[in-house]
């Protein structure tokens, strides 16, 4: 058995976006309100600085201080865990080192970003960023972002160590995830990515998720999580194609987190554009994006 509390990392982590200002800074003060929203509508954790949060199109500063605003504002309510995976071991560990101080509750990181990296040296990443600090790690398995195929023999190693408490797999396979649930043991999380397959990955053996469209709409993602608990599938999988319906039309816009950010600006939640190379919503397809946030308000009322 693992030593960690495992159950506060179940249930719904949003992957919380990116917080600028105007002229395109990190806003400690957006990232509050935002994680400030999140607690009050009562998720179960904030996964800071991943994909959604545009980790790696920041500083290792910028990072901090995003991180920081976060745990000081719902740290004690909320799970928190640190996105800290970077371009290198080193930047992974100075976050990772930093995550411990402020007050995370866990640390995760991609392997190492833009090189193709073999076996070994994922694993020594991995390895080197766990050293580093005392808390548990979840890895993140994101194959079609970086490259890297997580073999379940490498995952049966890792999961083996005490602070090794789960994987957020992002890639498309609920076979996989089922592997690697069998694979990792009862006191080993696997976390559901892709939000399309919430309830097909819970079926399967998933023990939460974190997704990067839950921040427009927690509330439909804690009702098919609720269904599911009570074993009301039928509900269940009304909501997810309700959900699926909603993330098809995200999709369709240039980026995913500039339509997510433009949603959360209408509702007085102004969190700055996505930072380039991501899209911003462009002016003539603001109407579509109204016209969305509507439908999904409408489904939110239904909850
Ligand atoms: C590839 C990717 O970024 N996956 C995200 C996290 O796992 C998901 O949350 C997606 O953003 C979501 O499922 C929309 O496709
Ligand atoms: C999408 C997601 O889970 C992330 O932001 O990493």
């Amino acid at each position: 058995m693992k030593s960690y509390h495992l159950d506060r990392f179940k249930g719904i982590t949003i992957a919380m976006y990116s917080c600028y200002d105007e002229q395109g800074n990190v806003s400690p003060e957006a990232a509050r309100r935002l994680a400030r929203h999140y607690a009050d509508v009562g998720v179960s954790g904030l996964y800071v600085g991943g994909s959604s949060g545009e980790g790696m199109l920041q500083s290792a500063s910028e990072r901090k201080l995003t991180l920081e605003a976060a745990v000081q504002e719902v740290g004690r309510e909320l799970t928190v865990i640190a996105h800290v995976g970077a371009p290198s071991t080193r930047e992974s560990i100075e976050l990772a080192k930093h995550a411990e101080e402020v007050g995370a509750h866990a640390v995760s990181a991609v392997p190492a970003i833009y090189y193709r990296l073999s076996p070994q040296s994922v694993e020594r990443h991995w390895q080197a960023i766990i050293d580093s600090t005392s808390l548990p790690f979840i890895i993140y398995h994101i194959p079609q972002t970086t490259g890297f195929q997580l073999s379940k023999s490498l995952l049966v190693k890792m999961a083996a160590q005490d602070k090794v408490i789960g994987v957020k797999i992002s890639a498309e396979s609920t076979f996989e995830l089922q592997q690697f649930k069998a694979a990792g043991g009862d006191d080993f999380l696997v976390l559901n990515g892709p939000d399309e397959q919430y309830l097909a990955g819970r079926s399967i053996g998933a023990d939460g998720g974190i997704g990067g469209t839950y921040g427009v709409m927690p509330e439909l993602f804690m009702q098919i999580e609720r269904c599911f608990a009570e074993g009301k599938l039928e509900e269940a999988r009304k909501w997810q194609f309700t959900v699926n319906e909603i993330i098809t039309e995200l999709l369709s816009f240039p980026s995913l987190y500039g339509a997510c950010k433009a949603i959360l600006k209408l509702r007085g939640l102004d969190i700055g554009e996505p930072r380039m190379p991501l899209l911003p919503v462009a002016e003539t397809d603001m109407e579509r994006v109204r016209a969305l946030n509507e439908k999904i308000l409408h489904y939110i009322a239904q909850v």
